[in-house]
C-alpha cells in the first residue's frame, strides 16, 4: 500500500511516500522566506505549499489516485487522545477558521484533505495537542489558566514504542520519561502508555533553542506593561526569538558547540541543566518508578549533550538515546495500522476549546 506523508515547518515541508513501512523516498521541501513573508497567515499558504507538494508527487512519477492514504502531521486541535483520526470537513473547518494557535503543522489536514478530494482516506496520528494529563496536571495555580499539553507527541509517542522494543516490552508496560529536545523542548512523563504530564513545549519548562519556556511571572508581567513590546512581539519573544536566540543569536545549538566561544556554550549548559532538572520532576511524577529515561530530537545527535543530561539524572533510571525524529515513519505507522485493520481510526469530534 502506497501511503503519502506531509508534515509541515515553519520554513519547509517534509514529505515522503512509503510502500507500506518501507520509506521509498523523503523530501524536505524548503519554501524561501522571502516567498512565505508575502503571506499574513498559515493559512493562506495552503494552495502554494500544495503545488509544491504537487509537484514532487509528480517528479517521482505518481498521482494522487495512486495512494491507499495520506497521512498528515496533526495540528493543534482542542486536546485529544493519542491515535489516528480521520481528517474530515469538520476538522478542516476547525483548523483553518477556529484554532486559536498558529502552528504550520495546522495546514497539513488541510492540504491533505483537498488533494485528495475524497478519493481517498486522509488521518493524522498523535497531533500535538494529544491530552492524557492526569486532573492534577492540569492545575496552574490560577483558576483562570489550566495547564495544557502541547508536545512533540508523534516523535515521543514512536521513539516509546521504539525503546518498550529494545526493553522486550510494550510500551503499555513500561514508565518512561521522554525528552524530545528541538528547537522546542518537550519533557513528558508515562505511564503505562499514557502521557500523563508534559510540559507545554511552547510555554513551561526548560528554555530551548528558541523558545523561551517557563519565566519568573512576576518579570513577565512587568515586561508585558513596560511599554516596550506588542502583544505579537512579546509572543514572538517567548516563542521564536527566545532561549539560545535570545542570549546567542541562533538556534543551531551545533553551530554554537563547533564554533561558539566558551561564554556562548555556557548557555547550552544552562539549558541542559534545565532539561535535567525536568526530567527529575517527571521522574518524581512517576513516584521514581521509571523504567527508561529517553533523550531524543535533533539536539540528542550529539552524544556529549547526552552525556551532560545524563551526569544529573543516571541515578534515576536507565538513559536511552534516539537521536533525531521519526515524525514520517510514525504518520505513516498511523496510518498503516488503520489500513491493515490493526487498529480503527477515530473520528474526531469537537470537544471544549481549551486552547489560546
Ligand atoms: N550533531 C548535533 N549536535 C548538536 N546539536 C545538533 C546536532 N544535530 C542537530 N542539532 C541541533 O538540533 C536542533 C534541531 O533539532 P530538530 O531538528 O529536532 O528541530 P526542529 O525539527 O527544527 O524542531 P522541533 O524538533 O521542535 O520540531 C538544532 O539546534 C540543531 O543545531
Ligand atoms: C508545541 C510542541 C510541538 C512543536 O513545537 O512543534
Amino acid at each position: 500500500m502506497l501511503i503519502l506523508t506531509i508534515n509541515p515547518g515553519s520554513t519547509s515541508t517534509k514529505v515522503a511516500i512509503f510502500a507500506d513501512n518501507k520509506k521509498l523516498v523523503q523530501r524536505t521541501l524548503r519554501h524561501d522566506v522571502d516567498e512565505l513573508e508575502k503571506f499574513n497567515d498559515i493559512m493562506e499558504q495552503e494552495e502554494f505549499r500544495k503545488k509544491a507538494i504537487l509537484d514532487f508527487i509528480e517528479s517521482e512519477g505518481y498521482k494522487i489516485e495512486d495512494f491507499s492514504a495520506i497521512a498528515c502531521r496533526g495540528g493543534i486541535l482542542p486536546p485529544l487522545e493519542s491515535g489516528t483520526y480521520v481528517v474530515d470537513e469538520n476538522m478542516v473547518d476547525y483548523l483553518k477558521n477556529k484554532t486559536k494557535v498558529k502552528h504550520a503543522s495546522n495546514l497539513a489536514a488541510v492540504i491533505g484533505f483537498s488533494l485528495s478530494s475524497g478519493r481517498i482516506p486522509v488521518y493524522i496520528t498523535d497531533p500535538v495537542s494529544v491530552d492524557e494529563m492526569i486532573d492534577e496536571a492540569r492545575i496552574s495555580g490560577i483558576p483562570e489558566i489550566e495547564r495544557l499539553s502541547l508536545a512533540h507527541a508523534l516523535n515521543i509517542k514512536a521513539v516509546a514504542r521504539e525503546v518498550a522494543s529494545q526493553l522486550g516490552k510494550k510500551y503499555e508496560e513500561l514508565n518512561m520519561v521522554i525528552a524530545h529536545l528541538g528547537g522546542g523542548i518537550s519533557v513528558t512523563a508515562h505511564e503505562k502508555g499514557r502521557m500523563i504530564d508534559v510540559n507545554n513545549a511552547n510555554d513551561e519548562g526548560p528554555f530551548s533553542p528558541e523558545r523561551t519556556g517557563e519565566l519568573p511571572v512576576g518579570d513577565v508581567v512587568k515586561l508585558c506593561f513596560s511599554g516596550k513590546y506588542s502583544k505579537n512581539e512579546l509572543k514572538k519573544l517567548f516563542v521564536g526569538k527566545g532561549g539560545l536566540v535570545a542570549y546567542v543569536g541562533t538556534n543551531d545549538v551545533k553551530k554554537i558547540l563547533e564554533e561558539g566561544s566558551d561564554e556562548e556554550r555556557f548557555f547550552v549548559d544552562a539549558m541542559v541543566y534545565q532539561i535535567a532538572k525536568e526530567i527529575g520532576g517527571m521522574c518524581a511524577v512517576l513516584k521514581g518508578k521509571v523504567d527508561a529515561i529517553v533523550i531524543t530530537g535533533g539536539i540528542a545527535n550529539n552524544p556529549k549533550i547526552v552525556e551532560k543530561i545524563k551526569s544529573y539524572v543516571f541515578k534515576f533510571a536507565p538513559v536511552f538515546s534516539v537521536p533525531g525524529e521519526f515524525e514520517m515513519e510514525a504518520l505513516a505507522m498511523g496510518a498503516l495500522r488503520v489500513l491493515r485493520g490493526e487498529e480503527k481510526a477515530k473520528t474526531w469530534g469537537e470537544k471544549d476549546e481549551k486552547i489560546s
